[in-house]
């Protein structure tokens, strides 16, 4: 680093950054106090850093190891000032952190913010951490001046949240981050405004709310006034009274997780959860263990009450922290529970662990193998108790998180197992309710040997496939899959209880009637009788299907596609496509229905003139129908149009 400090420049937010500060100035959230909350986390978050980076490294504490972060409100200059010494930050580091939006989460709730879809902008400002920015909230102005730990000159970065910010190096004697905010007059006065931030009851009193748990001392100077006592320690009443200072710590400084679950309140936990993991519901379960033993170590997991926007995105990360004797070592401690559960917040508090364990060391431990063993166990345990006992707030559970489950059964081989009666399915028993796999097979008759699914966008386009049809008039369930992730899971489930799954759009239907030898002599015949025009329509669609079938699970519609039992199935290369990914195909085939009067147009065609030009365009055009039953675009939607405008003007010989 150069000695010349840097001088004073003037920079643009990055355009993402500039829309949210335009949220925060133009207030979409009410709850305005949070900002404090938000300020003296991150002020925890850089002294949990430097606390930890020293245990390696004494020499960053510069002889300084009492952590503190320290409130001054200034009526005079109507200021707020909130200071640490925590890990603080170099130049670049202010730039970086500071002047862009690098968190994928903060940029989804930006989109989310535009479409204004699914919730109201409180609930979803309340599901990210609105961090730093928060304080443009209640300011005019935020100044940060900041040294991290070993440099020689600290940073000071500036702005009035209107699109630029100023940065520039400066004397900074002590390390850590101090955050001036000059408060705008809506937060100076009692009379009139909601908030007075300059107030220290109020301030004691957030501190009290937000942050008690914090463990490092949040303090602040009160002034005592005092009349001074005679020899005797009795108040001299007419002497002018002396005013004297005194630092006060705010918060307890008690972490919730070690206290007595039975003394905890649902208020303390869901004020504790919300404040951790900045969220704005509360949750929807939590699970508060201890455990002594081979291992001994407190858990405090939550199950939120809405799954975050990232969810599923590879972005999203463990919500894990990981603390040793109530000291953080690290957050997002991504090997405590299966990555399908990372929706699940909260921490384990371990003796086992040391406190500068590297992330690799941590990997290959064998105490954080059995503890995440643990958590998993206890998390499907209350889940399953959900499911049984509190059914409805199990489906409010389901329809958050159902997703991450089900892509844990189909890529977690090891929990797949005890996934499989946690799942949710539509069916078409009935029209508002969710089915389990149990639940099916308790109502499937003793005759039924396979767990019947379909798949399609919606409930209507599945109950319109012309393969429903029978099945229904069957009394047969099938389960509806919705989901693109759905037919991966049942495939990778293979069975239920010895059942094995069957899509209605795949191979044999193995329904007992149709499956029948009769019945199949049946099909047989026909399909001898009409071995010419099967032949004759195979070969017109030649590279397009693999085979033509007289079907036996048509009723009334004239056609289907479906595919075979190897290889992948119709939905799955649609899905795969979507995906780029389109090296496999399903092999399609087409299945006629002998009784529908088409058919016989078609062998009708086919007996005058074998190869006609209306026999194929029929074919062309039975083949196209079938695809859009499916869901598939046909590959020529021009021709297709003009044949059946002809057939519709009648001009087809
Ligand atoms: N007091 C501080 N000391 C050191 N670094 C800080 C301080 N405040 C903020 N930062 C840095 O700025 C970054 C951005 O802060 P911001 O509050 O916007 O988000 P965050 O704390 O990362 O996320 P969230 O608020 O969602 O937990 C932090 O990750 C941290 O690196």
């Amino acid at each position: 680093m150069s000695q010349e400090p840097i001088n004073k420049q003037t920079r643009e937010f990055q355009a993402e950054t500039k829309q949210l500060l335009d949220l925060m100035i133009h207030s979409i959230y009410t709850n305005k106090e949070i900002f404090l909350r938000e300020l003296i986390s991150n002020a925890s978050d850089a002294i949990d850093k430097i606390r930890f980076e020293s245990l390696t490294n004494h020499d960053l504490l510069e002889g300084q190891s009492d952590f503190e972060i320290f409130i001054v409100p200034d009526e005079s200059t109507h200021t707020l000032t909130i200071s640490d010494n925590g890990i603080g930050m170099t130049y670049d580091e202010v730039v970086e952190n500071i002047g862009t939006i690098a968190k994928s989460g903060t940029k989804s709730f930006l989109e989310k913010l535009k479409e204004k879809e699914t919730a109201t902008d409180n609930e979803l400002i309340g599901q990210f951490g609105v961090g730093f920015y928060s304080a443009f909230m209640v300011s005019d102005k935020v100044t940060l001046i900041t040294r991290a730990p070993g440099q020689a000159k600290g940073v000071k970065w500036q702005s009035s949240g209107d699109g630029t910010y100023t940065i520039e190096e400066v004397e900074k004697e002590t390390r850590g981050t101090t955050i001036i905010i000059t408060l705008n007059d809506e937060f100076t006065t009692a009379d009139g405004s909601k908030e007075n931030f300059l107030d220290r009851y109020t301030i004691e009193n957030l501190i009290k709310k937000y942050s008690d748990y914090i463990r490092y001392p949040i303090k602040m100077s009160f002034i005592k006034e005092e009349k001074p006592k005679d020899e005797e320690g009795k108040v001299i009443e007419d002497a002018p009274a002396t005013q004297t200072v005194e630092v006060r710590t705010l918060n307890s400084m008690t972490p919730l997780w070690t206290r007595n679950k039975n003394d905890i309140s649902a208020e303390e936990y869901h004020t504790f959860y919300k404040n951790l993991f900045h969220d704005w519901e509360d949750p929807l379960k939590l699970i508060h263990s201890k455990a002594e033993g081979t291992v001994e170590y407190t858990s405090l997991l939550f199950i939120p009450s809405r799954a975050p926007f990232d969810l599923y995105t590879q972005k999203s990360s463990s919500g894990i922290r990981l603390y040793s004797k109530q000291i953080f070592i690290m957050d997002n401690c991504q090997d405590l529970l299966p990555e399908y559960l990372r929706f699940v917040k909260g921490l384990v508090d371990s003796p086992d662990f040391s406190l500068n364990i590297s992330r690799e060391l941590l990997q290959h431990s064998k105490q954080l193998k059995l503890i995440g063993k643990n958590l998993e166990k206890s998390v499907l345990k209350t889940l399953e108790n959900l499911l049984t006992n509190e059914r409805p707030t199990y489906e409010k559970f389901w329809k958050e998180f159902g997703k991450a489950l089900k892509v844990g059964a189909y890529t977690d081989f090891q929990s797949r197992d005890k996934l499989k009666d946690l799942l949710l399915f539509s069916s078409s028993h009935a029209t508002e309710e969710l089915t389990t796999l149990h639940d099916y097979i308790e109502r499937m008759s003793e005759n039924q040997k396979v767990i019947y699914y379909a798949t399609g966008k919606d409930r209507a386009s599945v109950e319109r496939l012309p393969q429903m049809e029978l099945l229904k008039e069957k009394g047969i369930e099938v389960l509806y899959l919705y989901d693109q992730v759905d037919e991966f899971t049942i495939d990778a489930l293979q069975e239920y209880k010895e059942k094995k799954f069957q899509s209605i759009s795949r191979g044999e239907l193995n329904l007992d009637d149709i499956d029948s030898p009769e019945a199949k002599k049946d099909t047989e015949a026909i399909l001898k009788e009409n071995e010419s025009l099967i032949k004759a329509i195979k070969e017109h669609l030649k590279g397009k299907i693999a085979d033509v079938k007289i079907s036996n699970r048509l009723k009334s519609s004239a056609v289907c596609l479906v595919s075979d039992d190897n290889g992948i199935s119709l939905s799955m290369e649609q899905i795969l496509s979507e995906m780029n990914n389109t090296m496999y195909k399903a092999s399609r085939i087409l299945e006629l229905n002998p009784n529908h009067d088409v058919f016989t147009v078609l062998k009708d065609l086919h007996e005058a003139t074998p190869d006609s030009e209306a026999f194929k365009d029929y074919c062309d055009l039975l083949y196209v129908q079938a695809m859009l039953i499916e869901g598939l675009l046909p590959e020529d939607p021009i021709s297709f149009a003009n044949k059946v405008s002809n057939l519709m003007a009648r001009k087809d010989k």
